[in-house]
């Protein structure tokens, strides 16, 4: 399960389905994100609140191993992500965060995805903090295919995570 507002988690997310013959299922924000969308965008992620989800399938129950994928915005998961765990029956489910950044390291991302999704009831088997656009117009943007390959190489972590914590 994965939000991406530029295209970089979804690249990601791609490489990770294609590598593990995972479900992929995108998160769309029904608020727009230009103009005053951005700011309110921000302002729901800084106060840690959701967003509305354009037709969300909160379903979980088929799936034993979940991977949530999640921009890092000023430090904290996106919105819409926010919003997926808070309605998602998550109870017993094994869970597999992805925070794609700017920068390498978001711990407090993590963090504080880990409690969220603890708090609901599901175990966190382990987490990856990957690099995708980095902010800056003068930054050289990964390439799609790069993006896909660092989603095929994230596969062999997250069977790893899942396979030693049955
Ligand atoms: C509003 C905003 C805030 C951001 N804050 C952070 C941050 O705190 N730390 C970080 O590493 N990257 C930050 N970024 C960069 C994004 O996490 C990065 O570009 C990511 O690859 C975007 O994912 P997407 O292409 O799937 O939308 C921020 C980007 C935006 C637009």
């Amino acid at each position: 399960m994965f939000y991406s507002r530029e295209g970089s988690t979804a690249q990601i997310a791609r490489g990770l389905a294609q590598a593990t013959g995972g479900t992929l299922r995108e998160l769309v924000d029904s608020r727009r994100m230009e103009n005053g969308g951005m700011f309110r965008a921000l302002l729901a992620t800084l106060l840690r609140l959701g967003t509305t989800l354009v037709d969300p399938d909160y379903t979980v129950e088929p799936f034993e191993a979940v991977v949530v994928m999640t921009p890092v915005w000023i430090g904290n998961p996106a919105p819409a992500v926010t919003t997926f765990i808070n309605n998602a029956v998550l109870k017993g489910k094994r869970v597999f965060i992805v925070a794609v950044g700017g920068t390498a390291a978001n711990p407090g991302t993590i963090a504080r995805l880990g409690k969220r999704l603890m708090a609901r009831g599901a175990s966190v088997v382990g987490h990856s903090e990957v690099l995708g656009y980095v902010p800056d117009p003068r930054a050289v943007r990964p390439s799609d295919q790069e993006l896909v390959t660092e989603g095929v190489q994230l596969a062999e972590t997250v069977r790893q995570a899942f396979e030693s914590q049955p």
